[in-house]
């Protein structure tokens, strides 16, 4: 057994996976420090979602490893994997279906918390709280999905991710259904509840403009592999590799994204948020 102390969150090491004898990761190895958020970025295809899958136990695991804080967990069973929901989380890509259409916004948020065992009174207060954390009007709770717009349902999302205060969440393409200027304003978003809370982000997408706006760090996938990881910046204003250079040749940055980037640039520079 190691005994090195770890200041990392996450640690993927070598993993693979495969669907049948089609083989989706190929010895991928990245790491995430707490607070930090490493963008994962890469064509239709390439592997981004099946790593965000592994992470969160829905991928079965071939070979390689994944540690949560110095712990094994890609092999859970399903009790290990259930205490460790609340300590990582999910916000998916599209806000039509990731949200219970029956429920309420209130009891869809009260159900994270009343499974971890929070009381009915305590629960309602922390529905108020997560609301005003991603700015939906507190009346919001007595509502269903249905009467909020795309940005409206992926904040709720988010609102749920955060109610059990995970360390780490898996955000899987989580802006590409909504229009440019929402798309800046849920970036702009994650980042300040970043700022707040110190949570993780995983952050899978295939706009490199959109990885570029939120990231510190950024990997690279290409056909199961990771062909390029470094700061966010580096990366993507210097990328090494060719496959990336080619990526960023199809990437415009639209002016909302380029926004968000600019803010991200201001926080690192007055210390806020790691450079
Ligand atoms: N359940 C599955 N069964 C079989 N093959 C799968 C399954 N899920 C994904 N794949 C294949 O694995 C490869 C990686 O898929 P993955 O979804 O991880 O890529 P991605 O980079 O996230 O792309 P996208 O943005 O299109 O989802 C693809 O070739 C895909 O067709």
């Amino acid at each position: 057994m190691s005994t090195i102390a770890t200041t990392n969150l996450l640690e993927v090491d070598e993993l693979t996976v495969h669907y049948g004898k089609f083989q989706a990761l190929k010895g991928v190895s990245v790491t995430l420090a707490p607070g930090e958020t490493l963008g994962l970025v890469g064509e239709s295809g390439s592997g981004k979602s099946t790593l965000g899958r592994a992470v969160l136990g829905l991928a079965e695991v071939s070979s390689g490893s994944i540690r949560y804080l110095g712990r094994e967990i890609s092999r859970l069973d399903r009790a290990g994997r259930r205490a460790l929901s609340r300590e990582i989380q999910v916000v998916f890509q599209d806000p039509y279906t990731s949200l219970n259409a029956m429920l309420s916004v209130g009891d869809i948020l009260v159900e994270p918390l009343l499974v971890q065992g929070t009381n009915g009174a305590k629960a309602r207060e922390r529905v108020q709280e997560l609301l005003d954390q991603v700015r939906l009007p507190s009346d919001a709770a007595t509502r269903l999905p249905r009467e909020f717009s795309g940005g409206q349902r992926q904040r709720i999302a988010i609102a749920r991710a955060l109610a059990i205060n995970p360390q780490l969440i898996v955000c899987d393409e989580p802006v590409s259904a909504l229009d440019l200027s929402t798309q800046a304003r849920v970036i702009d978003l994650f980042i300040e509840i970043q700022e707040r809370t110190g949570v993780a982000y995983l952050f899978i997408s295939h706009d490199l403009a959109v990885v570029r706006a939120i990231s510190h760090r950024v990997a690279v996938m290409s056909g199961g592999k990771i062909v390029e990881q470094g700061p966010a910046d580096q990366v993507t204003s210097a990328p090494k590799d060719d496959y990336t250079r080619r990526l960023l040749m199809a990437a415009p940055v639209p002016d909302p994204i380029a926004q968000a980037e600019r803010r991200r640039a201001r926080l690192a520079q007055a210390g806020k948020v790691p450079a």
